[in-house]
């Protein structure tokens, strides 16, 4: 069953033409990833996602409705989240706690109570990575939208994320990731769709685009057999 259900979503800002009939399904307790170069229409695309921007043109629906009238269905973890540099792990997850009736609490699972008293700006990237997925995930939402979660980690520190990510999809959680790794997207398994220039350029599983894993960065890899590294991708 499609938990989300995007159809030929349009968004401009002011002439730049930032996504163009965009459409896509996302089933429950799938891991669906976001792939594309900077500037490819993928933030604008899951803010509309999330009910944080609205679109130009063309639907959006999560679970049925409207998304800005399910908000508390969706965690969202953005590329640009901070918190101020002294509040404390645990006075973040206080602070967010008391949005909702029933918070969750994940800090255990995400592996947070070794610190709790630490500051924000104390935390390694991965930490605060785990730190923004609880933040995220603290209203037990159905929806989980992840933007370049792994951007700037250590490869151990991605990994880590990606078990965790893993974890929380076990939990039932259906998540949209938005990646610029070829290898996050074929590690994390299920669909995969590549924007360009606002468009979906490929959409299908992560597997058959690949002949052997791409560790680099989407900017040096091509879609339509185009590769120049190695990574090699078919046309659809
Ligand atoms: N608030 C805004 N005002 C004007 N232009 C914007 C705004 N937000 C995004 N854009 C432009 O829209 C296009 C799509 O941006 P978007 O952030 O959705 O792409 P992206 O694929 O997420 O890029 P990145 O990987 O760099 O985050 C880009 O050209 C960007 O410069």
């Amino acid at each position: 069953m499609a938990i989300i259900e995007v159809r030929d979503l349009g968004k401009r800002y002011g002439p730049k033409i930032a996504v163009d009939s965009v459409s896509f399904e996302v089933a429950e307790g799938e891991i669906f990833g976001i792939l594309g170069p900077n500037g490819a229409g993928k933030t604008t695309t899951v803010e509309c996602v999330a009910g944080l921007r609205v679109q130009d043109r063309g639907s959006v629906s999560v679970l049925g409705r409207a998304p800005a009238d399910v908000r508390s269905a969706i965690g969202v973890q953005l590329q640009s989240s901070e918190l101020p540099e002294r509040m404390r792990v645990s006075e973040a997850l206080s602070l967010f706690s008391s949005f909702y009736p029933s918070p969750a609490d994940w800090s255990a699972r995400l592996g947070l109570t070794s610190h709790l008293k630490a500051e924000f700006g104390q935390l390694s990237g991965g930490l605060k990575q785990r730190l923004s997925i609880a933040l995220a995930l603290i209203g037990s939402p159905r929806v989980a939208i992840l933007d370049e979660l792994t951007t700037g980690l250590d490869p151990q520190a991605r990994r880590d994320t990606w078990s965790v990510i893993e974890e929380v999809r076990a939990a039932g959680v259906t998540i949209v990731l938005v990646t610029h790794f070829m290898e996050e997207a074929e590690r994390l398994r299920d669909r995969v769709a590549v924007f360009r220039d606002g468009r979906i350029a490929a959409l299908d599983t992560p597997r058959p685009w690949t002949r052997r894993p791409c560790t680099r960065p989407w900017t040096t890899w091509r879609p339509a057999g185009r590769s120049t590294t190695g990574c090699r991708s078919r046309s659809r």
